[in-house]
């Protein structure tokens, strides 16, 4: 599976390079190439193990490194004649940074650094491509200079011959194992033992050592995370991609397989039909779409901020930073979960690997953990609530993500409800206010009694997981509501087309509604007669988006070698091709299996022998 993966990856990249002088001649931003990328992604069901090259190696040594590092080696990844990955997380911690056990000692005598994996908690454990894919990579280790710890630094490793791929001396690397899924992406493991590399093999655009060892720190620690916040920002597109997918082949199925009549003496209806169906299926078309556009927004964001980092601007990291973790939190989860529901609502035919759905779902899910664990990131954005609360509480303006946290906490109580989209949309950012506030005090009387700000954010976890969660359904919702209702294009659009969006932003904003409204009810006040009228607009409006659930799904465009599903084919041919993919399977090649004389005809023969003994 390893080098099928390869040879596909390895296509993949050429027709990436292809798109990239197409999108961006000359260019050395990945950013066009990679609109592109969803479909070669999905070409490699089992996980492209240049994604971690792509995405990561060729970025930080654009990014991290000096012009001249990248002359000497960001130019011959970007051509693809070295292969990296980025080797950050050790058998013994992914999360927390600073306990990283990979060091690099600065040597001023020969200006090398000595880089060790000094225990087997320190290897480098994870890194997409490393166990057999890449010759070079990324080494994220703590830096010494005369024993004396500096932070993190990143260094750029040779870690195979060029020429053979044999790992050099001193290196210890190899795969990690099968994992649930991406099983073609060969992540490894790398163990150095006093390996050395020229002090110029230090990532220094942003922190320096100098040939006498003197280190210049970097003007913004947080800088050297930078990496880490494009990946973030890229799964928020990715996973929204997922689920659109597996809602193109949920939906496709729900009118191809009829089941169960409505009326009794009636026809099988198709199962879209059945409104609990719709209810499984209209809303995760809709949130691939609500995901998509917040994607694209961040996606510009972190283009803007790359651009002003380049420029030593930076004063938009910190709000790219929170709206990076929140989407890439809310995107993993929510398209983890939505594929599951869809995967369930094709019935047993979801369960059949023909369907794709479990692939679709194994590609998703380690999005929830990669790039920084979920509930860690949940926690990340609730610390930068919590700071962004004592600027409301001092009178400071906010990041503009986070401008209707002012404007909400100036509001004494809610206004009369009226069930439209902007109360809808203000009863939700409302709430989230709400769970700011009660985790800011829980937050800050553990600081007031003297606990420091890391305890302090353990012990209100729960609070401060909530109020992150409700910030990235004010966020998403929106950004929705603003492409929907305000955009400057409105105009252009058919009458017919935005009803359609209008009907999706209806769904979207009564659904997010339910699934938190036991948060909402904690800070406003509304009767069962306005929460039965939702209800009864939710049952509407899934009847009204029923007739273009097929359209809409048309609309994301993924031919049926993407979507690689029996259920899914544009043609609809679904029980010919689940055949046809039945007849195909090994065991089918001969009517009677091995295993008949070698097993299951002794085990019945024992059986029949014995009953025969016992009657007698
Ligand atoms: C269109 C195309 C379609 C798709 C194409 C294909 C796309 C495919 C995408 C995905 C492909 C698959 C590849 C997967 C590869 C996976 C790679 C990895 O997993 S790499 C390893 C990832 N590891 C992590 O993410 C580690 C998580 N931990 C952390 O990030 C940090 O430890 C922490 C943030 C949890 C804690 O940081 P720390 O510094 O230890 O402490 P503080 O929390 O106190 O933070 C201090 C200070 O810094 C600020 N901060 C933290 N992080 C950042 C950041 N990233 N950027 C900016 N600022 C940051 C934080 O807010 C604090 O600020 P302060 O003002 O001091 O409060
Ligand atoms: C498919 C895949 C690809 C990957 N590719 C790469 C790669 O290319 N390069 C790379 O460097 N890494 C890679 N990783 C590793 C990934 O970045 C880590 O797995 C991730 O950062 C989580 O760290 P961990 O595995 O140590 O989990 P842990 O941090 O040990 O998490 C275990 C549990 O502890 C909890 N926890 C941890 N810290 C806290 C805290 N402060 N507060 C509350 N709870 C906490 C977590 O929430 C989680 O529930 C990959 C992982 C996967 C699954």
């Amino acid at each position: 599976m390893a080098s099928m993966s390869v040879k596909h990856a390895i296509a993949a990249a050429k027709k990436l390079r292809s798109l990239q002088e197409r999108f961006n001649p000359g260019g050395s931003d990945i950013y066009p190439a990679l609109m592109g990328d969803e479909a070669i992604t999905a070409l490699i069901p089992s996980g492209n193990p240049l994604s971690v090259h792509i995405l990561m190696f060729t970025r930080a040594l654009r990014e991290q490194g000096t012009d001249e590092q990248y002359e000497k080696f960001g130019r011959r990844a970007d051509n693809n004649e070295i292969i990296g990955t980025f080797a950050q997380t050790e058998l013994g911690h992914g999360t927390y940074l600073r306990g990283l056990e990979a060091r690099a000692d600065y040597d001023r005598g020969t200006e090398e650094f000595v880089l060790n994996t000094p225990k087997l908690s320190s290897y480098k454990w994870w890194p997409g491509g490393l166990g057999q894919t890449c010759n070079y990579c990324i080494f994220v280790a703590q830096l010494y200079i005369d024993n004396e710890a500096k932070g993190m630094a990143m260094f750029v490793v040779q870690i195979r011959d060029e020429e053979t791929h044999m790992p050099l001396p001193g290196v210890h690397v190899g795969e990690i194992g099968k994992k649930m899924g991406l099983n073609g992406v060969n992540n490894g493991f790398l163990g150095l033992k006093d390996y050395r590399v020229p002090r110029l093999n230090m990532l220094m655009r942003h922190q320096q050592v100098l040939p006498d060892g003197r280190f210049v720190k970097s003007p913004v620690s947080q800088v050297s995370y930078f990496p880490m916040v494009f990946v973030r920002c890229m799964v928020a597109r990715q996973n929204s991609n997922y689920l659109a997918q597996a809602a193109t082949i949920a939906t496709r199925y729900s009118v191809i397989r009829r089941q169960s009549p409505i009326e009794e003496g009636q026809p099988e209806p198709k199962i879209l039909e059945h409104l609990t169906q719709q209810m499984k299926v209209i809303p995760e078309i809709v949130t691939a779409v609500v995901y998509r556009l917040a994607a694209a927004n961040l996606q510009n964001m972190y283009n803007e901020t790359a651009e002003a980092v380049y420029r030593k601007d930076f004063s938009r990291l910190p709000e790219l930073h929170a709206l990076a973790c929140i989407l890439k939190v809310a995107t993993s989860y929510d398209s983890t979960y939505g594929i599951e529901r869809l995967r369930q609502a094709c019935g047993g035919h979801g369960y059949l690997t023909a369907g794709n759905l479990g692939n679709i779902f194994a590609m998703a899910a380690p999005a929830c953990t990669y790039e920084g664990e979920n509930s860690v990131l949940y926690l990340q954005v609730g610390k930068i609530l919590m700071k962004n609360w004592s600027q409301v509480l001092a009178g400071r303006e906010l990041m503009p993500s986070m401008a209707y946290i002012s404007e909400c906490s100036k509001m004494t109580s809610f206004p009369q409800w009226t069930g439209s989209w902007e109360c809808l949309l203000k009863a939700i950012q409302y709430a989230c206010v709400g769970s700011i506030r009660l985790a800011f005090q829980s937050y800050n009387a553990r600081v007031q009694s003297a606990q420091s700000q890391t305890a302090a954010v353990n012990y209100s976890g729960l609070e401060l997981t909530k109020a992150a969660e409700l910030h990235g359904r004010s966020y998403v919702a929106g950004n929705f509501y603003q492409q929907i209702v305000n955009s400057p294009n409105k105009h252009q659009r058919s009458p017919q087309f935005q009803k359609v969006l209008e009907n999706m932003l209806e769904l979207h904003l009564i659904q997010i509604f339910f699934r938190h409204l036991g948060d909402i009810l904690r800070f406003i006040r509304i009767t069962e007669d306005e929460i039965s009228a939702l209800q009864r607009r939710l049952e509407e409006v899934l009847k009204e988006l029923r007739p273009d659930a097929v359209a809409i799904t048309d609309a994301f465009d993924f031919n049926d070698k993407i979507l690689s599903s029996a259920l899914g084919c544009y043609d609809g041919n679904v029980y010919e091709r689940l055949f046809e993919a039945a007849l195909k399977h090994p065991l089918n090649r001969k009517s009677v299996p091995d295993f008949f004389e070698a097993h299951l005809k002794p085990f019945m023969k024992e059986n029949a022998d014995n009953a025969k003994k016992s009657k007698l």
